[in-house]
């Protein structure tokens, strides 16, 4: 089941334009990820699918209702939690919890009850009653997660949500994520640039640049897709690099042959192998290596630069 639609989105600020005709689908239940580097448009089709902006052209459902048509109904049935924080840090995390309920017109016992709940999941009822701005980063982070969670929406959109955690308060949230998709059938679309975050945390990835979707999948799937090994080869001259890849290139299952300065990468089923031919071709290298293709490498496939490039 889709839960969410959007078709052929576009939004300019100005003469920016940050989305260029963008498309994606949600199946339900799962961890969708929105992956892409600074000002690829990832929070601009946030804040439209959750209604915070209004969309040029194109248009979006979640959760059956159209997001201009229908916005009231959409934000009943998502949580939205952005990149800074929404906490106020003078309450304490409980009160912060009971709060956004009752502001979402639970009654007085009921939000109670529900603070209480999600103070256990996200194994917060240790600070619960200290004030939220003396709490480590970790903590307050799961607390934004956790009132975005008070009504028990359909679909919860995260922006960008670990920027600035240390490694182990990342790995914990993506676990307290995942184990909220896997038992309560929540959706969660979030964006990120952080390619191991997608990785890990994605049933489903839409890789964002410049404004437009270029590859869409399964982690393993768009990994899969690129035939297997990745190889990179360092060369001692020009000419040994011109050498090495026509041999690569006249290689059965080897693809994607790209030679940047004296460095040739080539996407191959068997990377061991090509290593193989290009000695037996006498071709003296300075450094090889294989490696399984990561999502860098899909990101270099199909947005025709590197990752790292592209975020600076
Ligand atoms: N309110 C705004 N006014 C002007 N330009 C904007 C505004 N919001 C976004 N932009 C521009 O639109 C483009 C897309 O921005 P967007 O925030 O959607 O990217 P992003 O992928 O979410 O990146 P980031 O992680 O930096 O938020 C960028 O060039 C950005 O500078």
């Amino acid at each position: 089941m889709t839960v969410i639609r959007a078709t052929d989105l576009t939004k300019s600020y100005g003469r920016v334009q940050a989305l260029k005709g963008l498309s994606l689908e949600v199946p339900a239940g799962t961890v969708f990820a929105l992956l892409g580097p600074n000002g690829a448009g990832k929070s601009t089709t946030v804040k439209i699918l959750s209604t915070l902006s209004r969309p040029d052209g194109g248009t979006a459902e979640v959760a059956g209702f159209d997001v201009l048509r229908r916005p009231a109904a959409v934000r009943a049935a998502i949580g939205y939690v952005s990149q800074r924080p929404g906490f106020d840090p003078i309450a304490t995390g409980r009160e912060n919890l009971v709060l956004t309920a009752r502001l979402r017109g639970i009654p007085r016992r009921a939000a109670a009850a529900r603070a209480r709940e999600l103070l256990a999941t996200f194994d917060l009822e240790e600070p619960a009653d200290r004030q939220a701005g003396r709490w480590s980063g970790g903590m307050q982070r799961k607390l934004d997660v956790a009132m975005g969670l008070v009504h028990a929406p359909e679909v919860l959109f995260l922006d960008e949500p670990t920027t600035g955690l240390d490694p182990e308060a990342r790995t914990q949230l993506w676990a307290t994520v995942s184990t909220l998709t896997r038992t309560t059938g929540l959706t969660v679309v979030l964006t990120t640039h952080y390619l191991d975050e997608a990785d890990q945390m994605a049933d489903h990835l839409l890789i964002v640049d410049r404004g437009q979707a270029v590859a869409e999948g399964a982690p393993e799937a768009l990994k899969a897709d690129l035939g297997g090994d990745t190889v990179q080869i360092d060369l001692r001259s020009a000419e040994d690099g011109g050498r090495a890849a026509r041999v690569l290139e006249a290689l059965p299952d080897v693809v994607h042959v790209r030679r940047d300065g004296l460095r040739l990468r080539a996407q191959a089923r068997d990377g061991a192998r090509v290593l193989l031919e290009l000695r037996n071709a006498g071709v003296p290298t300075v450094a090889a290596s294989v490696a399984h293709a990561s999502l860098d490498d899909v990101y270099l496939r199909y947005a025709g630069r590197a990752y790292q490039e592209a975020a600076a």
